[in-house]
C-alpha cells in the first residue's frame, strides 16, 4: 500500500477498513510506461506459463466483462491465477474474475484470459495489453478479443453482437498509446500500420457461423470506439462518436488489437451489445447505462458468444 494518505483506504466508504488480501481493494500505482515490461520480463512471464501449462497456445482470447464463460468450455485446462503469475497485474473490476486459462478449445490449444485490464483502474496503456505480448512470446498467432459495449448505431438490439471491422482509437486522438515509448524491434516496428488490423477472413466466417446459427438477424459488423471510462458518455459525447461513425462504445480492446498488430497477430475481435446508448436527450432513467444491466445481458448471450467463438476455432483449426 502506498504512503499517501488518499491510499490508504482506496474503496471504501470513509472509516470503513477493507481486507487488503482482497485483489479489489489493492491501490495501483501506476509506472511510466517506457519502464514497463522490458522484452525479458515478458518472455520470463511466458516461459512461467508455458512450462507451468505443458502447452505452447496458438490462440489467445481475452474475455470481455461477464463473458468470462468463454474459458469455461475450454477442457483439459490449467488454470493460473494472475496473482500467481510473477508481474502480472491483477483484475480490480466485477466480471473479470482474474485467471488465465490454458487448455484445449475445438482441436486448439488455446489461453484465455478471464479478465482484463483497463486504463480506468490506474494502469498504463502498455501494463493493459502487455498480456497480449506474453501470448505472442507463447506462440499465440490469433487474437479473439471480445468486449461488452453499448450500441450507438440505432439499428443495434441489446444482445447483439457486433463483429469488429475497425476502430476509432479516442485515447490515442489524446496522446495516449500501448506503443508509447522506446520501440524494441522484436515485438514490432516503431510505425506500425493499422488499416487491415480486423482479420477479413475470420469476419467472413463468423457472418457464415452466424447464419448457420440462425443469428444473423443479430450480428452486424461495425466500428467500436474505446474511451477512456470509468463514466459511461455524456449523449453529446455518443452523438459526436455517431458522427465520427462509431456504431458501439466501450473502454478497452483497441490497446489490445494495437499491440497485436504491432507484432503481427491476426485479430478477430467483437462486441456484445449490453445496452442501447441514447444519443437524444431525455429524463427517462432507462437511458442510464449500468453495469449490473451489462453484466446481465452478457450472462444470459454467454452461450451464443461460447458458440460463435469455439465454431470459429473449429474452422481455423479445419483449415490449418
Ligand atoms: O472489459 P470490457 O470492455 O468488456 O468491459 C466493459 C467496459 C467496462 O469495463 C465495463 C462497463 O460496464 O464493461
Ligand atoms: O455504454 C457503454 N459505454 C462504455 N462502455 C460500456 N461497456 C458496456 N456498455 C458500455
Amino acid at each position: 500500500m502506498c504512503s499517501i494518505d488518499c491510499c490508504s483506504n482506496p474503496r471504501g466508504k470513509a472509516g470503513e477498513k477493507l481486507d487488503p488480501s482482497n485483489a479489489s481493494n489493492r491501490p495501483i500505482i501506476p509506472t511510466p510506461n517506457g519502464e514497463l515490461y522490458p522484452y525479458e520480463v515478458i518472455q520470463e512471464i511466458a516461459d512461467f506459463i508455458v512450462k507451468g501449462s505443458n502447452m505452447r497456445p496458438k490462440i489467445g482470447i481475452i474475455c470481455g466483462s461477464g463473458l468470462g464463460s468463454l474459458a469455461d468450455i475450454i477442457q483439459d485446462a490449467k488454470v493460473f491465477e494472475y496473482e500467481k503469475i510473477p508481474n502480472f497485474p491483477v483484475s480490480t473490476v466485477e466480471g473479470h474474475a482474474g485467471k488465465l486459462v490454458v487448455g484445449n478449445l475445438e482441436g486448439a490449444v488455446v489461453m484465455a484470459m478471464q479478465g482484463r485490464f483497463h486504463f480506468y483502474e490506474g494502469y498504463p496503456l502498455a501494463k493493459c495489453s502487455m498480456p497480449v505480448r506474453v501470448m505472442k512470446l507463447c506462440g499465440v498467432e490469433y487474437l479473439f478479443a471480445t468486449n461488452a459495449a453499448g450500441g450507438i448505431n440505432p439499428k443495434y438490439s441489446v444482445g447483439d453482437i457486433m463483429l469488429m471491422h475497425d476502430h476509432v482509437n479516442m485515447l490515442g486522438f489524446a496522446g495516449n498509446s500501448p506503443l508509447q515509448g522506446p520501440n524494441d524491434p522484436r515485438f514490432g516496428p516503431r510505425f506500425p500500420a493499422l488499416v487491415n488490423s480486423y482479420n477479413k477472413e475470420l469476419i467472413n466466417k463468423a457472418l457464415e457461423i452466424g447464419k448457420q446459427m440462425g443469428i444473423e438477424a443479430n450480428m452486424h459488423v461495425g466500428v467500436y470506439s474505446c474511451l477512456g471510462g470509468p463514466t459511461y458518455e455524456t449523449i453529446a459525447e455518443l452523438k459526436a462518436l455517431r458522427m465520427m461513425g462509431v456504431d458501439a462504445v466501450g473502454m478497452s480492446t483497441v490497446h489490445e488489437v494495437i499491440t497485436a498488430r504491432h507484432c503481427d497477430m491476426k485479430v478477430f475481435a467483437f462486441s456484445l451489445i449490453t445496452n442501447k446508448c441514447a444519443t437524444e436527450y431525455s429524463d427517462k432513467k432507462d437511458d442510464e447505462a449500468n453495469h449490473d444491466e451489462v453484466m446481465a445481458v452478457a450472462k444470459n448471450r454467454q452461450k451464443a458468444c461460447c458458440e460463435l467463438v469455439a465454431r470459429l476455432i473449429r474452422q481455423i483449426q479445419a483449415s490449418s
